[in-house]
Order: C-alpha cells, then structure tokens, then sequence
C-alpha cells in the first residue's frame, strides 16, 4: 500500500506536536481546574455540539415514557455519565441478558445505520453514544417503534465513558465516519489517535474488534497509521491495507455524503490481541 505523502509525520507517536502530547486524556469536556487549584487546562474534546433542528419525533422520544427506558442518562443537554460503569447490567433484565455479545456504537449521529444494524442482529445488545440531542432523540424513537429490546442509548463524551467501564468488556466497538477535523491545528481532536486508542482497546475484550471507516483519504491513511503501530491491536486485512466494506456495515448518512461528493470509503477492523 503506498502511504499518504504527509501522513507520516502526523502520527508517528514519537513526533507528536506539543499539542498532541498535551492531550489531556482523562479530561472530558469543558475547563479542568489543575492540581495547583490555579490554572485551567483547556480540554481537548473530538466533537463539538451543534444547534440543528429537532424534529417532532424526535422530541417526542426524548420526553414520552415510552422512549424513556431506551436513554440510559438524561438526554438534554450535557450527557451526565455519573454511575455508568457497567454496559452489560443495562441488559441484564431483558431478553438477551447482560452475557450477550455487546456492541458500542460511538458517535451514532441520527442513529439509522445503528438501529438498522440492532434491528438485523436481536441476539446481540447495542449500545450507542452521542453527544447530538436530536439524534439521540430520532435514535430512540426508532428503537421505539420497531419495538426493539437490544438498545440502549447513552448521552455524552465516549472517551469519558470508555473510561469509566471495566477493562475487556466490550465485543465490538463501532466508529462510522468520525469527524475529520480536516485542518491539522485540529487533527488533535480526531477520535482515532494514539492516546485515545489505548483507552478504546483496553475497554474491549480480547478478541473483540474495533471498526471504523471513513470517507476521508487523509484520515483513513492517518487510521491505519495509527492502529497498526498500536501494540495489542492487529489489521483484520494485514499491516497496511484497508477492508473491503463489510455487508453487516449498512451505509450511513455521513457516508452518502461523502460518496455525492466523490470521496472514497475506506474500511478498518482490527481485534484485539
Ligand atoms: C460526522 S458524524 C457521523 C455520524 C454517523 N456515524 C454517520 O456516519 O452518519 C460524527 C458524530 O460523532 C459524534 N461524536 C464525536 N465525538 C464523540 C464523542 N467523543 N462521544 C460521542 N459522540 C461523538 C458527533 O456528535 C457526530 O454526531
């Protein structure tokens, strides 16, 4: 595989730029009071929350007690994700129970693919998590009406949450079409990065997998960078290449974008060691 020209020197972990290395890891949204009580630490999140119109089903899930046993936290404002320390007890009373095969879905943004993928496997228990209100609200309100029993949805910063679970608990872990963060003063925010990728992999199970695809040719060649050179994880598809797109994935809003605008789509499975 040829690699991307200017890649190499973005994420070789040994020349990370100061701000790379300063990638406050266990920080998750918002100013840090440093140990000196003194100064903020500014933090480095991978998403930013945008204003966009939330549809009347939308709303409706988000406040009908119908949809409420889909939203795992409060689903206005900033996700509260104190207390979630535990994916599989979020199942433990329902059909599949909580020793069932469980995928987490980062960054689901309106949820179709999601859902789609929850629907098409009911053996298996689904949980997404966003930081968009109005895609957590249409989200759950397809749970809803399809009357699924695997899915739960979950308001906030995945790296927080990631944090906060046991190690090796999780059987795949999803990120479909994450922001690029295409300028390189913003490249510390993208999701796939040394730092970040260690607190995924450690929430994973041995054997598990991560999967992530993009329509970025930048990023994808920055992905498979970045997961190749991380000890504990190995390319599905062998160092360097990237996976043809698998049946299972369905195609998500982001990516229909991208194809209209004539990018390519890359694939990435890796499991862990
Ligand atoms: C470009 S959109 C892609 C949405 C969807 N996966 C698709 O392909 O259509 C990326 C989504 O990831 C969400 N996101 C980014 N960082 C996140 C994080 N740390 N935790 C939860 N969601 C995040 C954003 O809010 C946004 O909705």
């Amino acid at each position: 595989m040829s690699q991307h020209p200017d890649i190499n020197t973005n994420v070789d972990a040994t020349s990370l730029t100061d701000d790379q290395k300063s990638l406050d890891t266990n920080a998750t949204s918002g100013n840090e009071v440093a140990p000196d009580g003194n100064k903020h630490i500014r933090i480095v999140n991978t998403f930013m929350k945008r204003r966009t119109h939330m549809n009347k089903n939308a709303e409706l899930a988000l406040t009908a007690p119908e949809f409420a046993h889909y939203l795992v936290n409060n689903s206005f404002g900033d996700g509260n994700l104190e207390g979630i320390d535990d994916l599989r007890a979020l199942f433990a009373e329902l059909p599949n129970g909580s020793e069932a095969p469980l995928t987490l879905e980062i960054g689901f943004g309106l949820g179709d693919s999601f859902i789609e993928m929850a629907a098409a496997e009911p053996s298996r228990n689904f949980v997404g998590i966003e930081v968009h209100e109005p895609g957590i609200g249409k989200c759950a309100y397809m749970a809803g009406t399809q009357n699924l029993s695997n899915v739960r949805i979950i308001n906030g910063d995945a790296i927080q949450l990631l944090k906060q679970l046991p190690e090796n608990h999780i059987d795949r872990i999803q990120l479909y079409f994450p922001d690029p963060w295409q300028k390189k003063r913003h490249h510390k925010r993208r999701f796939v990065s040394p730092e970040r990728m260690a607190i995924v992999t450690r929430s994973l199970k041995q054997g598990g997998w991560f999967h992530t695809a993009t329509d970025w040719e930048h990023y994808a060649f920055w992905m498979v960078e970045v997961l190749d050179g991380f000890v504990g994880l190995s390319n599905q598809a062998g160092a360097g290449n990237f996976t043809s797109r698998p049946d299972f994935r369905p195609m998500t809003k982001f990516e229909r974008r991208g194809l209209a605008s004539g990018h390519g789509v890359w694939d990435l499975i890796y499991l862990k060691d």
